[in-house]
């Protein structure tokens, strides 16, 4: 049978074999012999067993892995953002896409209490740089359905700020969701933001999505945030301009005969994104080259 690992929990893995029932399996010694973990989020193999247990038997390519925290086969990260408060920092944007484009997954930005602000700058700087992006509101419910849309058969994950509107958001797109999280949290007895722990929930309309508090504040320290040489193909509108500029090894920055540059001063690219790049650049370029190594995959 196959299914998805919709949670980990005390050596158990607990998969959706699609029937609705959640089968609690065991992983396979060879698992260990193989140094491989499954992730919640993997598709799986497993033999169902008496009862609602099984055994995992293999475990089907991954399309994208993520470790902190750690799931595997995320269709697409919502970023939630808002142009009210608190309003979003696009650096906060830019550093969890451009860690998602590096990892073959989609963004979705969503900007969140447009009620009370359209976020037209953000919106702007998003859509042009090729990101589907839409406007919702919890409170009226303006946006909710179109988003329902594009969540529709994908497993999603929410980020953004604190405050931003992320649980109303679920909530507003299925009222009992929230409700759930809460009765989970409590079965582990722990809070919701004390932990790594990563789970994910079938939606009515055949989406999942991923509760992770980690999801929130993804770790800076991911892989191509580390490598200032690949960061320029985490920014998708820049590449019509790579390999244009005079110089090879161009870094974008401040060079002469910058490609990339031109296109800022010709309002092709937008300043905010480029200066994110700038940013996460230096920040890269600080990465001593052991910490660089020890990163890589
Ligand atoms: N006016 C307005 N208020 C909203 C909207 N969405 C959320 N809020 C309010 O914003 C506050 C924060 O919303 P949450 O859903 O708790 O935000 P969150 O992103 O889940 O926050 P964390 O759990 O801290 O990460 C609450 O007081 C909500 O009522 C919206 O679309 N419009
Ligand atoms: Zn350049």
């Amino acid at each position: 049978m196959e299914g998805v690992i919709l949670k980990a929990l005390s050596g158990f893995y607990y998969v959706d074999g699609g029937d609705g029932r959640l089968i609690a399996c065991r992983g396979r010694g060879k698992f260990r012999h193989q140094k491989l973990s499954p992730l919640v989020g993997d598709r799986v193999t497993f033999t169902l067993l008496e009862g609602e247990s099984g055994i995992l038997d293999s475990i089907l390519p991954r399309k994208n892995q993520f470790h902190r925290p750690a799931v595997a086969n995320i269709d697409q990260l919502v970023v939630v953002a808002s142009g009210a408060v608190p309003v979003t920092d696009p650096f906060l944007i830019d550093r969890v896409v451009s860690i998602a484009e590096g990892r073959g997954c989609e963004s979705v930005i969503v900007l969140n209490k447009c009620d009370l602000d359209a976020a037209e700058e953000l919106y702007q700087t998003y859509t042009q740089a090729g990101f589907p992006t839409l406007r919702v509101s919890a409170e009226t419910g303006e946006g909710i359905p179109e988003l329902r849309e594009i969540m529709a058969g994908k497993v999603s994950a929410f980020t953004g700020n604190s405050g931003v509107g992320k649980s109303s958001i679920l909530n507003a797109l299925q009222p009992d969701f929230c409700l759930q999280v809460g009765e989970v949290s409590d079965k582990l007895g722990r809070g919701r933001h004390t932990t790594r722990h990563v789970e994910l929930f079938r939606l009515d309309h055949g989406a999942i999505v991923a509760d992770t508090p980690g999801f929130s504040s993804f770790d800076t320290e991911e892989t191509e945030l580390r490598r200032p040489e690949t960061l320029e193909r985490t920014f998708r509108e820049f590449a019509p301009y790579l390999g244009r500029c005079r110089f090879t090894g161009c870094a974008h920055v401040k060079e002469k005969g910058c490609a990339v540059l031109a296109a800022v001063k010709a309002g092709e690219i937008s300043k905010s994104r480029h200066a994110s790049y700038v940013r996460l650049y230096e920040q890269a370029k600080e990465v001593p080259e052991w910490q660089r190594k020890e990163s890589a995959d």
